[in-house]
């Protein structure tokens, strides 16, 4: 079967094709009388909660199924702050795994005040450590250990991952009180993430799940391949209401916080476009039911078991099923300068019931969309 082909099971009718690059090809083809399905090369996410211990077994299964590789987030407790925690993280996590996997956990340095230059030599030269990653003190779960002022205390290590081509993955927010929760993403581009391009043009950054239309503007102002962004399918799904829709919905807020409508269609437009400086990163960043339901509930939508599901959904009501597999598959390699992978998955268009939670010896987890039916099934085959 060619790369990038949308496959039915019966008789094909091409719908489109389109070509944003030569490579990059895709046709769209329909089922006749029968379901559709989508063949694509088996995506990676580049954006993705591990956690560790219990909570990593009973997690990891659902990203390995699907994806290929995944860009691993270091906010631990204690965070991941040197490149021997990363190994032996990663360890942790190969050894979480079904015995079958194939999965590849890229991992990731948790930046801080105190970061230094050497630690970014020793991540290269590891051939595991793929980024490092910028959590403002403060912004969001398990952040308390991360930078309080970027252009004092981070520059020098910043010069050093310019030097060696290693990507700084954003969380581009704020943590000023007194900046509007819903604001702070745009503050974030104004005052750091856009001077600081302007200091160090030769850093190349990912904006992580980018959640306003200042974003999409900002990424689409950078040098392509120089800076790019992930997007989440909770900021391509879900506006600001879904957090009170018939009363308080923990199991919607994450951060950055759902934002208004028009930030959300903006983003939408952006991915289904079909511009390679976006791709996946589903942000899926379990906590323990508990940890959502109670008086002071933990940030962090689990997504995992219906993200590559709901990234179809997004990019079928945009007609622009043709530009999906680039943004899975293809531009998030491409960006961090690695293969695209071989083998491939399945999205057949068939409904099938997302379960009310996923149980585990430590409580229950309760997935996005739980107990909603979803109409593409993901399968190896
Ligand atoms: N996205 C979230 O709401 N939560 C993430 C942290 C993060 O990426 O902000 C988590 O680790 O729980």
């Amino acid at each position: 079967m060619q790369a990038g082909c949308y496959v039915a099971t019966r008789a094909w009718i091409p719908l489109q094709t389109s070509s944003d690059k030569g490579s990059r090809r895709s046709l769209v083809v329909r089922s006749a009388g029968s379901r559709m399905e989508l063949s694509l090369t088996r995506p990676d996410d580049w954006h993705l909660h591990l956690r560790e211990g219990d909570l990593l077994r009973a997690v990891v299964s659902h990203s390995a199924r699907h994806f290929g590789r995944a860009i691993v987030m270091p906010n631990l407790k204690p965070p991941i702050t040197t490149t021997a925690a990363a190994v032996a993280y990663r360890q942790s996590i190969l050894k979480a795994l079904p015995p079958d996997s194939r999965f590849d956990p890229l991992m990731t340095l948790y930046l801080t005040d105190n970061t230094s230059p050497e630690e970014i030599k020793l991540a290269r030269k590891s051939g595991v450590v793929f980024a490092v990653k910028l959590y403002p003190a403060g912004a969001t779960t398990n952040s308390q250990d991360g930078v309080t002022d970027i252009f004092g205390k981070c520059l020098p290590v910043l010069e050093e991952m310019a030097k060696h081509n290693m990507p700084l993955l954003v969380h581009g927010e704020v943590t000023d009180p007194n900046i509007d929760i819903f604001d702070r993403e745009r503050v974030f581009i104004e005052t750091i993430l856009s001077p600081l391009l302007i200091k160090l043009p030769h850093l190349k950054v990912v904006m992580e799940h980018i959640t306003t239309m200042d974003a999409v503007k900002f990424i689409e102002s950078c040098n392509e391949g120089s800076v790019a962004a992930t997007v989440t399918p909770q900021h391509l799904l879900l506006n600001r209401n879904s957090l009170f829709q018939g009363g308080l919905q923990p199991h919607n807020y994450c951060l950055p916080v759902l934002k208004r409508e028009i930030h959300r269609q903006a983003i939408v437009s952006a991915v289904t476009r079909g511009s390679n400086r976006y791709f996946l990163g589903t942000d899926s960043a379990p906590h323990e039911r508990q940890k959502k339901e109670c008086p002071c509930g933990c940030a962090g939508i689990y997504n995992a078991p219906v993200a590559l599901s709901l990234y179809a959904k997004v990019f079928e009501q945009a007609g622009s099923l043709d530009k999906l597999e680039a943004f899975t598959s293809f531009n998030g390699p491409d960006f961090y300068g690695l293969p695209r992978n071989t083998s491939k998955v399945k999205l057949r268009k068939s409904p099938w019931k997302v379960p009310d939670s996923y149980p585990y010896t430590s409580g229950e987890i309760v997935p996005m969309f739980a107990g909603e039916t979803l109409e593409w099934f993901p399968s190896d085959n």
